[in-house]
C-alpha cells in the first residue's frame, strides 16, 4: 500500500505554480459530450479524476487523446449513453454525464455517484432539475434512467445553491428548447468556467457566478480550445501549507479573486499574505492564531480547505471554532489529528480546536481527498515522522503533490 513518510519541522520555502482546476475540467470534460466536433482543453491536471473521466468519455465511444496537459475530445463518435456503475462509482462527477446525454441523446442511465464520503450526498436536486426540464426519470435496481424526446426550459428553484446540480443543470438546459432560469443557483468560479467554455461553443447562458442564472437553449454546439482555470483549492492547500510550517512560498498562475474568503482568514492568524496580480505569497515567521471559521458556499470559506485549515489551527495560539455548513460529516480527519497530538473535539457540525504548541509524528490514514491534505499539512510541520496512508484519495485530486512539496524543501517521499 502507497504511503507518504514526511519528516516534519522544515518550512516550505520558494515558489510553485498552480494547475488546472479538478472541479472546473471534470464537468467541462462531461460538457464536451454535447459537441460534435472536437474539443481542445488546455491547463488539465494528471488526476486520477480526470483519468476516470477520460476513461468514461472513452467508454462511450469518444476520441479522448492526452498531450502533456492538453486533452482532446472528439465526442462525435459517441453511441452509448449508458455510464458503467464501476466507472460511476469512482467518483463523484461521473454525475455531471446526465445532463449532456440526456441534452443530446434524449436518454441515459447512470447509477449513484462515488466521491468523497463526506455526508449523504443525495442528487435529488439533480433529478428534481430534470425532470422539471421534462424527463421521465425511472429509479431502479440502483441504476437511475432518464428520458425525453426534448427538454423545454422552465424556471427552476435550488432548496440549497449546489455546485454540482447547478452544473448539471446548466449542461442540460443548454440544447433544450427554450429558456431555462435557475434561482439559487451556486456562485462558485467553477461553474463561471464551465459557462465561459459553453458559450465559447455557442451556447447562451447569462449569470453565471451569480445566484440567477438564465440558459437560452440553442440548437448546436461547436469545438472550441478552453484553458481551465487554476485551481483554488491546491492553491488554498499550499498557502496553508506555508503558513504551517512557517515558512515562505510564493504561489503563481493563480486567480487572486477566487481565494478572498482563504486569504482574509490567514491574515487573521497572523500569516502575511501578499498579492501581485496572479502572484500570491504567503508567509509565517511566528505561531498563529486561533480564528474562527465558518464553510458556506461561493464566496463564503470553501468546505473543501476546511480541514487543511483545521491542521494549521490546530497549532495556532488559542481557541478556534470550526462550522461545517456545507457537508453534514466532514469531520472524519480529526481522529487522525488527535493521533499526531491535536486537541479537537466534534459535536455535530462544530469542531472546537484548542491549540497546541506543536504536533508530533504518526501512522495517519486520509479517510477523503481534503482530509488527507490536512495530514499533509499536519506532517509537514510535526515533530519526527508522520506517515500517511490512504493515498488513493489524494491522488483523485492532487497532481503529484510529494513532487511540488519536495521543490519547496519538504522531506517527503511516496514508499
Ligand atoms: C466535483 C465537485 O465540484 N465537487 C465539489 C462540489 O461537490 P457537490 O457538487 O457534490 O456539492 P454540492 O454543492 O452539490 O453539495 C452541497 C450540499 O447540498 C447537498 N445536496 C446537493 C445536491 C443534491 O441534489 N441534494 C443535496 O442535498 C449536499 O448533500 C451538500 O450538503 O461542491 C462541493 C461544495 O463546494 C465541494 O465540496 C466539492 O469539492
Ligand atoms: C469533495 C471533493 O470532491 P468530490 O466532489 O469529487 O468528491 C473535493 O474536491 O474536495
Amino acid at each position: 500500500m502507497d504511503a507518504f513518510e514526511i519528516h516534519g519541522g522544515r518550512p516550505l520555502h520558494g515558489e510553485t505554480p498552480v494547475y488546472g482546476a479538478k472541479n472546473a475540467v471534470l464537468p467541462i470534460l462531461a460538457a464536451t459530450v454535447m459537441v460534435e466536433d472536437t474539443c481542445v482543453l488546455e491547463g488539465v491536471p494528471e488526476l486520477e479524476d480526470v483519468r476516470v473521466m477520460m476513461d468514461i468519455l472513452t467508454t462511450l465511444g469518444a476520441r479522448v487523446t492526452r498531450t502533456g496537459d492538453r486533452v482532446e475530445v472528439d465526442a462525435g463518435p459517441i453511441r452509448h449513453t449508458n455510464v458503467p456503475p464501476e466507472l460511476m462509482r469512482r467518483m463523484r462527477s461521473s454525475v455531471f454525464l446526465m445532463g449532456p446525454l440526456l441534452s443530446r441523446f434524449g436518454e441515459v442511465r447512470v447509477s449513484k455517484p462515488g466521491g468523497c464520503v463526506i455526508g449523504q450526498r443525495p442528487i435529488d436536486f439533480h433529478l428534481r432539475g430534470m425532470r422539471a426540464l421534462g424527463a421521465a426519470i425511472e429509479e431502479k435496481h440502483g441504476f437511475i434512467r432518464c428520458a425525453a424526446n426534448r427538454l423545454y426550459g422552465t424556471q427552476i428553484v435550488l432548496d440549497f445553491p449546489s455546485v454540482g446540480a447547478t452544473e448539471n443543470l446548466i449542461m442540460a438546459a443548454v440544447l433544450a428548447d427554450g429558456v431555462t432560469v435557475i434561482e439559487n443557483a451556486a456562485r462558485e468560479p467553477e461553474i463561471v468556467d464551465l459557462a465561459r467554455f459553453l458559450n465559447r461553443c455557442g451556447a447562451r447562458v447569462e449569470g453565471a457566478g451569480e445566484d440567477r442564472v438564465v440558459v437560452t437553449g440553442v440548437h448546436h454546439l461547436h469545438g472550441t480550445v478552453h484553458r481551465v482555470i487554476p485551481d483554488r483549492i491546491v492553491a488554498g492547500t499550499m498557502m496553508i501549507a506555508a503558513a504551517a510550517t512557517r515558512g515562505c512560498v510564493t504561489l503563481t498562475g493563480v486567480e487572486p479573486q477566487h481565494l478572498g474568503a482563504v486569504i482574509g482568514k490567514l491574515r487573521e492568524t497572523g500569516a502575511r499574505v501578499e498579492v501581485d496580480h496572479d502572484i500570491i505569497t504567503v508567509e509565517c515567521s511566528a505561531q498563529p492564531r486561533a480564528v474562527d471559521i465558518r464553510t458556506a458556499p461561493y464566496p463564503g470559506f470553501p468546505t473543501d480547505l476546511q480541514a487543511p485549515m483545521m491542521a494549521l489551527l490546530t497549532m495556532a495560539q488559542g481557541t478556534s471554532v470550526i462550522r461545517e455548513s456545507v457537508f453534514e460529516a466532514r469531520f472524519k480527519h480529526v481522529n487522525e489529528l488527535v493521533r499526531m497530538g491535536a486537541d479537537v473535539s466534534v459535536d455535530l457540525r462544530t469542531a472546537v480546536v484548542r491549540g497546541v504548541p506543536r504536533l508530533s509524528g504518526a501512522l495517519v490514514e486520509a479517510t477523503d481527498l481534503r482530509g488527507g491534505a490536512a495530514l499533509i499539512v499536519a506532517g509537514l510541520a510535526a515533530e519526527g515522522l508522520t506517515r500517511v496512508e490512504g493515498l488513493r484519495h489524494i491522488d483523485r485530486g492532487y497532481q503529484q503533490i510529494d513532487v511540488y512539496l519536495r521543490d519547496l524543501g519538504a522531506d517527503m517521499v511516496r514508499v
